[in-house]
């Protein structure tokens, strides 16, 4: 009776936990995303643009959406700090792959990271959101020239689910429908990557 009632205790209690690396080349507008998901979700105001520098180390944002808890790491994105990406591949439930979509001169440079990052077997049929980001500059690549340039790699997604969306971090726009995105990839992804269970 005991065990019963203490399962069904930890059941009502215990808390489904996902983790979404942030991932994208310096510049791209990670920890901006990341500020304006705690601003939407926790009701507070996000460090403003001018204080966020860039990061070395790593951000955390924990948000919750209908009791499931959505952990954001948001990583360092200069060449010398893509080696850290790895250790956080294993654990992760999804991948926010962050573009800045003015920056043409850099787009190789973006395409050939991208391809690295998912051809790492470690997040094999994990889902992935590209961003195209800083879409309040008019001159921002549009998604579906986004999609063009991404295209040739687009076969080495394999299987898994994945999505190019249009955002401003900047000013918030397409940032909900890009989190309700993840929400739904990371539910359907839940036999192949579990969720944590934490009181
Ligand atoms: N116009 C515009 N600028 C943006 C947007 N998002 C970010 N920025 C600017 O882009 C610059 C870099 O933003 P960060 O968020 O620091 O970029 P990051 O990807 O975290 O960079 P690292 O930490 O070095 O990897 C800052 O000047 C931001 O204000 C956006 O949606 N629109
Ligand atoms: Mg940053």
């Amino acid at each position: 009776m005991y065990t019963l009632i203490t399962g069904l205790y930890k059941q009502w209690t215990q808390k489904e936990e996902f983790y979404v690396i942030i991932l994208g080349l310096d510049n791209a507008g990670k920890t901006t995303l990341l500020e304006r998901i705690k601003s939407i979700y926790l009701g507070v105001a996000g460090l403003p643009p001018e204080k966020i520098a860039p990061t070395v180390g790593l951000n955390i944002g924990k948000v919750e959406i209908n009791n499931t808890r959505l952990n954001f790491w948001d990583l360092g994105g200069q060449r010398e700090l893509h080696s850290i990406w790895e250790k956080y591949y294993s654990e992760c439930h999804a991948i926010v792959f962050v573009v800045d979509a003015t920056d043409k001169e850099r787009i190789e440079e973006v395409k050939e990271t991208f391809e690295t990052v998912i051809t790492n077997d470690t997040v094999e049929g994990v889902p992935v959101l590209m961003l195209a980001n800083k879409q309040d500059v008019p001159s921002a690549l549009k998604v579906h020239e986004i999609k063009e340039i991404f295209n040739p790699i687009a076969l080495r997604l394999g299987a898994r689910d994945s999505k190019v969306l249009p955002v401003s971090a900047l000013k918030g726009d397409g940032v909900q429908e890009a989190v309700d995105w993840l929400f739904v990839r990371l539910q359907r992804n839940r036999t192949n990557r579990p969720p944590i269970f934490r009181n």
